[in-house]
C-alpha cells in the first residue's frame, strides 16, 4: 500500500488538464457536486472543505450556484474551509467573504456551514484554531488515528510558492499536529490564519489540488514530481486516502 507523507494510506493520483481557467472552474464545480452526490449514496453526512484563492473562489462560487445542488440532500452537507485568514466577518481578506451570500442561501436550505471564527468572535488566532478544531472534533474529524470520520473532499488552491491551505514552504505550521493550526507570520498577507493540518488533509478521502495560470507551473511541476528540494513544497506532500486529483488549466500544467 502506498502511504502519504503523514503515513496515511494514499490512494490513486490523477492529473486532469483543462484547456483554460473557465473550463477548469466549471468542470471542478460540477465534479464537486457529483462527488457529493456519489458520497451521499454511501453516507448521509458529507464533508467538503472549500478553498480560497483566485481559482478556488471561482470554483466555490460556481459550485454554490450549480443546478446540480438540486440533486443533493443539502441537510447532510457540511461545508468547511481548508484555511481561513484571521479577519472579521465580511472582511475582504477572508476566504469566505466572496461567497457569503451564496453560503447563507445554502444554509437556509439546510446545509451546515463551518466558518472559522475571526477577531470579531474570538480573542486571538489560537482561540480561532481551537474552536475550529473543536467543531471538527464534534464531527469526528480529529486528525491522527483517532478520527472516526474524514473529510470527503478537500479542495486546495496551489500557491505560486507551492503552498496549500495556509501551509507555506519552510513554515513551522507545516509540521503541526492535531487537526488545526494557528498560523503566524504567513509570508502571504494577512499574516494570521487558521489552517487544517497535513494530518487532517491526508486523512481526507479525496484531495483536489487546483492550479490555474502560468505562475503556478513551476510549483505544479515540482509538486507532481514529489520534489524533495529545500524547502519542500507543501503541495508535494498532501494526498487523499482514496484519490488525489490535480485539476489544472493548460498554463499551470506547463510540462506536466
Ligand atoms: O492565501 C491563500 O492562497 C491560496 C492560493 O491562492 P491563489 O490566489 O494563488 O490561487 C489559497 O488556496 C488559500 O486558500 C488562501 O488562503
Amino acid at each position: 500500500m502506498t502511504r502519504g507523507s503523514t503515513g496515511r494510506p494514499a490512494g490513486t493520483r490523477a492529473v486532469v488538464v483543462h484547456p483554460d481557467a473557465d473550463t477548469l472552474v466549471a468542470a471542478t464545480a460540477a465534479r464537486l457536486a457529483l462527488a457529493v452526490l456519489d458520497a451521499q449514496s454511501l453516507r448521509r453526512e458529507v464533508h467538503v472543505a472549500l478553498t480560497g484563492g483566485r481559482v478556488g473562489t471561482r470554483v466555490a462560487e460556481a459550485f454554490l450556484a450549480s443546478d446540480l445542488l438540486g440533486a443533493l440532500d443539502l441537510t447532510g452537507l457540511h461545508l468547511w474551509w481548508g484555511d481561513e485568514r484571521f479577519a472579521a466577518d465580511g472582511s475582504a481578506d477572508r476566504n469566505d467573504t466572496p461567497v457569503a451570500g451564496a453560503l447563507a442561501g445554502l444554509a437556509e436550505r439546510g446545509a451546515h456551514l463551518h466558518p472559522v471564527a475571526g477577531p470579531d468572535r474570538v480573542a486571538d488566532v489560537e482561540a480561532a484554531a481551537r474552536a475550529y478544531a473543536d467543531e471538527l472534533d464534534a464531527a469526528g474529524i480529529t486528525g491522527g488515528a483517532d478520527s472516526t470520520s474524514a473529510l470527503d473532499v478537500v479542495l486546495l488552491g496551489v500557491g505560486p510558492d507551492g503552498h496549500v491551505a495556509s501551509l507555506f514552504p519552510g513554515h513551522a505550521a507545516l509540521e503541526a499536529g492535531g487537526s488545526t493550526v494557528a498560523v503566524h507570520d504567513s509570508p502571504k498577507p494577512p499574516p494570521q490564519r487558521v489552517s487544517l493540518t497535513r494530518d487532517v488533509i491526508d486523512g481526507a478521502r479525496q484531495v483536489w489540488l487546483l492550479g490555474s495560470g502560468a505562475e503556478k507551473a513551476e510549483a505544479v511541476t515540482r509538486g507532481l514530481a514529489g520534489d524533495a528540494g529545500t524547502p519542500v513544497l507543501p503541495c508535494a506532500l498532501v494526498s487523499g486516502t482514496d484519490r488525489t486529483l490535480w485539476l489544472l488549466d493548460l498554463e499551470a500544467a506547463g510540462d506536466a
